[in-house]
């Protein structure tokens, strides 16, 4: 079984995705990590993120790996963990560039495909280009200041200048964003993270 989980940015995917996986059982895979960790380590090596030859050769020879755990998931490159270092606003900014490359696309979708069965999956494509066919799929919104204002309780900026980020993401992440045609479709605006998890459960019983 696998359950799709997709959404704009800060949305609550992860948290949301967690805790359905918690409940159910299963791990839960957050694609979104992959695009940040090829983001983390293109700008390491002073790369220029819009050129994919590069960072592929990068990612090639030191390979990454995701750890998905029901509680959250894990990155590491050899024996280094990458995880702490993934949610910075460094990161935020230029995991976008990252995201838009088909080379890239390509490595992180072959990773998850990759991954035993059941699990619940969280990005912006699970449900329409990597697991079209997963039983069940959902996809969160909130408006750009509500996501902004829960994203200020985790880092250091003020919230017009994480809601300005947000939506200059969300408007260079809408290709691959859309929802898939199948997917129930939740505004969390009004609920808090159990409302949300047990709507999705709820569902899914
Ligand atoms: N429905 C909700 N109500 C209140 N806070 C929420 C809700 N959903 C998520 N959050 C909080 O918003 C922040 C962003 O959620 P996160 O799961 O990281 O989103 P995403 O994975 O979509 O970026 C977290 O601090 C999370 O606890
Ligand atoms: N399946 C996915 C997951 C993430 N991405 C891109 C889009 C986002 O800007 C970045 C980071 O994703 P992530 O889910 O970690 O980001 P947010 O927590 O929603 O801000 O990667 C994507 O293009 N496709």
């Amino acid at each position: 079984m696998i359950v799709t989980i997709d959404g704009v940015a800060a949305s609550g995917k992860s948290s949301v995705s967690s805790g359905v996986a918690q409940a159910l059982g299963v791990p839960y895979v957050s694609s979104g990590l992959l695009y940040r960790a090829a983001t983390l380590l293109g700008l390491e090596a002073s790369l220029d993120l819009h050129a994919a030859p590069h960072l592929l050769t990068l990612l090639g020879t030191h390979p990454v790996r995701l750890e998905p755990l029901a509680g959250g998931n894990r990155v590491w490159q050899g024996e280094r963990e990458l995880t702490d270092d993934l949610h910075s606003t460094r990161v935020d900014r230029g995991v976008s560039v990252v995201a838009a490359l088909p080379e890239v696309r390509e490595w992180v979708d072959a990773q998850l495909r990759a991954l035993p069965e059941p699990f619940v999956a969280e990005g912006r494509d699970m449900g329409t280009n990597v697991f079209p066919h997963a039983s069940h799929k959902f996809y969160l919104t909130a408006s750009a200041r509500i996501r902004a204002e829960r994203r200020a309780r985790e880092r250091p900026e003020d919230v017009p200048a994480i809601e300005a980020a947000l939506q200059r993401r969300d408007e260079l992440d809408t290709v691959q964003s859309a929802p898939a045609p199948d997917a129930l479709v939740i505004d969390t605006g009004p609920l808090d993270l159990q409302g949300v998890i047990d709507t999705i459960l709820t569902r899914l019983r």
